[in-house]
């Protein structure tokens, strides 16, 4: 354990849908991997909420086999739980009962006098978006809340269903707490290959000048996934991929890309940078979205020698399902730096590969002297951020074969986080809960950017609505989409990038 920085303050967490499958397999290991490396307060309690009926020995059990199973640590912490679970307790409760919310403050009272403080008072809802506003009208009037300074409340995605209701959820929150206060969480925003794209870009002379509109041609984020629903089919009826990953995570992403450099790290000047860029996106015109976004669906078949069933075929989905599994969208930015450089988006489960990448592509080289047909490609300047699987970043270029006569192919320069760095980088919920704790909202999104991003996607999904879509499935299991998704790109003469074969293992 090592003790050369500063912990949080005492913080005393309260998680709703502590019994739940994101505490299961995320939050509680990340909670106990930042006591194994020292991020813990001195003094903190974990309090998981539920209706199930556990004791504090079954709850920790429970937790500590989630922890066995998801934890980035693989080696057994056997020693370290004993002190991390005393820490843990379980409180059965029914979240929608008013009357049970007095327990809450009891525990906050007696927690004080043990601590000899005031502790951070955080409460993580982890549960469905339904379940949100419920719990937040009953958290308020606690008064627990009124301490702006301590008292924090973490909002899992999906935040609103649609713009109206965000905007809902946005007020609802806003006559409770201080937006200092509240958290709305987005885990793409805590993973480091995310954060690492601002260091690439600002602490660095060499790509700033070049990440223009004069000298990039376009620029892919691309989030396959080889997984399908996994059970969670309930709710993606009500979503779609459009909701789950573009209207949040790659959205942010692209903010990130996209956004001007800040003139400090406040976590406002970083929000108010990526949230001009939402601003800035042009918005796609109900008529408009069927040349600028594509959607699609799995059927039936096979991944890597195993069958597999179409979405339609899943628990919990309606047989004639029209939603959307897989999406690619084209944005454009209207501004200074980023006219006419097309953002081509695509996220889709039960794709080929479990990929996440930005890709950026530079313009061709000018006034091209080498023989066309010494180079196998023309454009061949590429940067690669890859977020996962892999974490590394790639630069593309071209060089001459060895040997007579003039040869060109495109090599790779790697920077890679395992062959750079000896240490394990934590998990994105390790950041984001150690960031709530300390009280740094930077990474998290601000009410402003919420309803942006929402207003981008809201034409595309009311278009969608308008006309049911007529050919689901309509892609395999194990492909890259649907066709359209090639047409979206390749009508403006590009194609869309995956990682290298080696990456593909
Ligand atoms: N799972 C994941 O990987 C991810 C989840 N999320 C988001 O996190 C949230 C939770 O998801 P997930 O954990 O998968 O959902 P689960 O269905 O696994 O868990 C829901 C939790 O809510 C609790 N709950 C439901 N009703 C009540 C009630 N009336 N009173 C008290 N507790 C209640 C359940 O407890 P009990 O059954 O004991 O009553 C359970 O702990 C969702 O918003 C989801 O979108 C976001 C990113 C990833
Ligand atoms: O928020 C979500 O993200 C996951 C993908 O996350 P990743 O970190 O594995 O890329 C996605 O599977 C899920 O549907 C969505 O709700």
């Amino acid at each position: 354990m090592s003790s050369n920085h500063k912990r949080p303050p005492a913080s005393l967490i309260f998680i709703f849908g502590g019994s739940g499958d994101l505490n299961h397999r995320k939050l509680s290991p990340a909670l106990f991997n930042l006591f194994i490396d020292g991020w813990m307060p001195e003094k903190f309690d974990i309090v998981g909420i539920g209706r199930r009926p556990y004791d504090n020995d079954s709850y920790r059990t429970h937790l500590f086999n989630g922890i066995r199973q998801f934890s980035r640590r693989k080696e057994e912490q056997s020693e370290l739980w004993k002190d991390f679970s005393q820490k843990v307790t379980y409180l059965q409760m029914d979240a929608e009962k008013d009357e049970e919310y007095q327990k809450l403050a009891e525990i906050v009272k007696e927690k004080e006098t043990a601590y000899g403080e005031h502790p951070n008072v955080i409460f993580y809802l982890a549960v469905a978006p339904q379940l949100v506003p419920g719990i937040v009208s009953k958290l308020g009037p606690l008064n627990i809340c009124a301490d702006t300074k301590c008292t924090r409340v973490v909002v899992e995605k999906p935040f609103g269903h649609d713009l109206d209701s965000a905007l809902e959820l946005n007020k609802l929150l806003a006559s409770m707490f201080d937006e200092k206060q509240i958290y709305r969480i987005d885990h793409y925003l805590g993973k480091e290959t995310v954060q690492n794209i601002l260091a690439l870009r600002f602490a660095n002379a060499l790509f700033e000048p070049i990440w223009n509109r004069n000298y990039i041609d376009h620029i892919q984020i691309t989030a396959a996934e080889t997984v399908g629903v996994e059970g969670r089919g309930d709710f993606y009826e009500s979503s779609g991929a459009l909701r789950d990953m573009v209207q949040n995570h790659i959205l942010q992403v692209l903010c990130m890309v996209a956004m001007e450099a800040p003139v400090n790290f406040d976590a406002d000047e970083i929000r108010n940078k990526k949230v001009d860029v939402l601003h800035a996106i042009r918005k796609i015109a109900k008529d408009e979205v069927h040349r600028n976004a594509v959607r699609g669906q799995y059927g039936p078949g096979w991944m890597k020698g195993q069958q597999v069933p179409g979405y339609r075929q899943e628990k919990n989905v309606a047989r004639e399902s029209g939603t959307d599994t897989f999406v690619a969208v084209k944005f454009h930015i209207d501004n200074w730096r980023w006219q006419d450089v097309p953002f081509y988006v695509r996220t889709g489960k039960r794709m080929n590969d479990k990929e996440t990448i930005i890709t950026i592509q530079f313009k061709a080289a000018p006034n091209y002297a080498f023989p066309p047909e010494a180079a196998d490609t023309w454009r061949p300047n590429r940067l690669t951020i890859s977020i996962a699987p892999e974490m590394d970043i790639r630069l593309r270029f071209q060089a001459k074969r060895p040997g007579q006569g003039v040869s060109l192919s495109p090599v790779d320069m790697i920077f890679s986080y395992k062959d750079a760095y000896t240490e394990q980088e934590p998990e994105a919920y390790e950041t984001l809960l150690l960031d709530v704790m300390e009280g740094d909202a930077t990474l998290f999104m601000r009410e402003d950017q919420v309803a942006a991003a929402w207003r981008l996607i809201m034409p595309i999904l009311e278009s969608w609505q308008d006309r049911a879509p007529v050919d689901f499935p309509n892609y395999s299991p194990g492909s890259w989409g649907p066709e359209d998704a090639e047409a979206l790109i390749a009508r403006d003469g590009r194609n869309w990038v995956t990682l290298p074969a080696p990456h593909q293992e």
